[in-house]
Formats: structure tokens, C-alpha cells, sequence
């Protein structure tokens, strides 16, 4: 069937079924990611005039490939299944599009060249293909990673694994999920001497999706190594969370708040902030009218752009629940914390998610006086 996306309109297999099928892979759902990833490369084209060059190194239906090339980005499309080679190739030439289409695995391809961006967009943990990226990647690298439940700690094994971190399941989730990811990115790009900036990040139902920006240098690989890491610790009692700095583990004894030692420490993970506001302003700007996602993806740069940078956020349904009082409703509730002294804003993680300087008996004071 045909399928157009922005200025591209490509050929994609009808999908069997939710499970993984022969057919070259596309999944529509995942139109948020490429309208933004559209967005994101013009923005950073105007950051970084030398950019040049970006490979779609999982390229499938061909389709992000194709609407980079639109833009005018020097493509390269690769993967490993030449019908999805296939198809690509026919993609491109469909839209009148230059591009190379290559049958290649993107950890050798990548050690053959370098390139300014690249895309990596596999099926599951970004990690086995996260070497060749940063070592051989001048500019920017643009990573997916679907396999939520190891990093956001449902999967426990498997998440310490892949990361290489020890990751927590709390109340939490996605957000635990996005740190655990950039900690790991950052202490693998550091092994190759890359120091890396999330300039965009979003965690969207099934996905973790972060822009990292690279800087080839010692000093920044240290800061992204050691400085921008840390440990998330949380009371699986009360809720309480605090963080600490630095690749050695400093938890509380007890909790703080309730006294009870079911204090879970998650990390290293990433604490600096996950995205650029500058940055994310003129990606919001840079989502245009035809993008099927428009109102989706503004809305969603706007919350990033507001979201403060607090390490966790808070579910206030969740904290309701554990009050026992019924749930107000979200802006009068983010008012009156604010109206208390505290910072606090909406979060992009859906729902009633929200971030807040205030502490969990801050809040609950703040919203004593609001009914349901
Ligand atoms: C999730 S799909 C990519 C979807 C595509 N980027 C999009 O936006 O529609 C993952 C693709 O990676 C390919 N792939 C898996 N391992 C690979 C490897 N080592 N090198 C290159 N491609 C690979 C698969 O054949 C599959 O087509
Ligand atoms: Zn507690």
C-alpha cells in the first residue's frame, strides 16, 4: 500500500499482525518519531551548516531516507535485508530522489566511513550497534530504543545486561527508562573519547527516541562520563525520591520521609537535562502544516520546552491514590503548588505526569485545599 509522509509518498508492505513478520518492516505509529526526526535534522542543519551527509543505517521501507532526502540531505540508506534494499531503492527513485541504497550491516558499514548523522532505528536495544555509531559519527547520532521494559527495570536481567546500569521499576517508569539509556549512550560514546548533549529526547508510548549532539573531545567525554551521571534512589513506601552525582552510589540509610529502608537505587543514569529548550523551540518551529503528526509534535515540543529539569516526575493520580483523597483537576493543582513557592510543570510523559520542586508533604499541604 501507498503511504505519504511530508513530502514523501513511498510503498510500504501491508504488516501481518502485531508480531514480527517477513515483510519489510513499517510501522505507522512511528510517524510522530519521523515527523520530528525531519523537524530535528532541519534544526540541527541550521545549528551545524557542515552537516551534510546522514545515514539511515536501518533503513527498511526507506522511508526516513527518503524524507531527509527531500530536505536535501546527502542519504545513504542501509540494512541487512536486500528486499528491504529493494524497496528502498524503489522508494527513493519513486520521489525522484538521490540516495545511496546499501546492503550492508551498519557496524561494518560504519567502520568504513564516517558520516556527519546517522540514525539508528533497530528493533529493540540501540547498544549492539552504539560503538560503531559514536566512534564514526561527526556531528549528531539519532537513536530509537523499543525495548522499554529492560530500561525502565520490568526486565531487571536483561536491562542490567544491555546497559550495563542497574535500572529500578518505579512509579516513574519511562523516565527511568530515557536515563538509563542516555547514561549508557554517554559512557559508551566516552569510550571512544566523544563527549555527547541530548539536545532532543522523548519518551512516546512503546519508544525512547534521543538526538545526541557528539563533541569529539576528552574533557566533554569526562563531563558526559562522570559529571552528567548519577544515582536515582526511591522509597517504595512513600514514593520519596532523591539523587546523587558521580559514578559512586551515596544512598540514604533510611527513608527520609517514612523511615522505611525499602530504598531502591537505580543508576549510573544520566541526570543532566535531556533536552536543549533553544534547540526544542526551533524544532517546534520546524514542524510544518503537511507533517500528518503537526499537532501531535508541536504540542509535545511545547511540553518539553516547559518540562523542568527534576531528575523524576510524579503521577498525580498516583499520589492522590496514596493520599486517599480524590484527584483535582491537573492545572489548578500545578497552581496551587506553584502558588506555594515551588516550581512545577506539566511532564511529556502523558497522563497526569507532572515535575515539581515541591516534596511530596509540600504538595500534598499545597493541595489540601482543592476538591476533586
Ligand atoms: C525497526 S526497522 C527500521 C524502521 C525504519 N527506520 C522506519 O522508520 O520505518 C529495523 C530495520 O533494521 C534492519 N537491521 C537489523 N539489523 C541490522 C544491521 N545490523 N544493520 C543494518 N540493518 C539492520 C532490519 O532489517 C529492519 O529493516
Ligand atoms: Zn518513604
Amino acid at each position: 500500500m501507498e503511504v505519504t509522509e511530508g513530502a514523501v509518498t513511498v510503498e510500504v508492505p501491508e504488516q501481518e499482525g502485531e508480531g514480527k513478520t517477513d515483510a519489510v518492516f513499517f510501522n505507522p505509529v512511528q510517524e510522530l518519531n519521523r515527523d520530528l526526526t525531519v523537524a530535528v535534522l532541519d534544526a540541527y542543519r541550521e545549528r551545524e551548516e557542515r552537516a551534510e551527509t546522514y545515514l539511515d543505517a536501518m533503513t527498511a521501507t526507506g522511508i526516513r531516507g527518503a524524507r531527509a532526502a527531500a530536505q536535501g540531505w546527502d542519504v545513504t540508506c542501509a540494512d541487512v535485508d536486500p528486499e528491504a534494499v529493494e524497496l528502498a531503492e524503489s522508494n527513493l527513485a519513486r520521489n525522484d530522489l538521490d540516495g545511496r541504497v546499501l546492503e550492508r550491516d551498519v557496524n561494518a558499514l560504519l567502520w568504513d566511513e564516517y558520516v556527519d548523522v546517522v540514525d539508528i532505528d533497530p528493533f529493540g536495544s540501540p547498544m549492539p550497534f552504539a560503538d560503531a555509531a559514536f566512534a564514526n559519527t561527526r556531528d549528531l547520532v539519532c537513536i530509537t530504543a523499543t525495548d522499554t521494559a529492560p530500561l525502565c527495570g520490568a526486565h531487571f536481567d536483561s536491562g542490567v545486561r544491555s546497559y550495563s546500569a542497574v535500572p529500578r521499576n518505579t512509579d516513574f517508569h519511562a523516565e527511568m527508562g530515557l536515563r538509563i539509556l542516555l547514561g549508557a549512550l554517554a559512557r559508551t560514546a566516552g569510550r571512544f573519547d566523544v563527549g555527547v548533549d541530548p539536545i532532543f529526547t522523548h519518551a512516546t508510548s512503546h519508544y525512547v527516541r534521543t538526538y545526541l549532539d557528539c563533541t569529539h573531545k576528552a574533557s566533554a567525554a569526562n563531563r558526559s562520563v562522570q559529571d552528567a551521571q548519577g544515582y536515582l534512589y526511591h522509597c517504595e513506601d512513600c514514593l520519596y525520591r532523591e539523587s546523587s552525582r558521580g559514578l559512586v552510589a551515596d544512598p540514604p540509610e533510611a527513608c527520609p520521609r517514612c523511615e522505611s529502608n525499602r530504598i531502591s537505587a537505580a543508576g549510573p543514569l544520566w541526570l543532566d537535562a535531556y533536552v536543549d529548550r533553544e534547540f526544542t523551540a526551533s524544532v517546534r518551529e520546524r514542524v510544518t502544516d503537511d507533517m500528518g503528526t503537526a499537532e501531535n509534535a508541536r504540542e509535545l515540543c511545547t511540553t518539553l520546552e516547559r518540562e523542568l529539569d527534576e531528575p523524576s516526575h510524579y503521577d498525580q493520580h498516583r499520589l492522590c491514590k496514596q493520599w486517599g483523597v480524590g484527584a483535582p483537576a491537573m492545572d489548578a493543582f500545578l497552581d496551587a503548588v506553584r502558588d506555594a513557592g515551588h516550581d512545577a510543570s506539566p511532564a511529556h510523559y502523558g497522563g497526569t505526569t507532572f515535575k515539581t520542586t515541591a516534596s511530596i508533604d509540600a504538595m500534598r499541604d499545597a493541595a489540601s485545599d482543592l476538591g476533586p
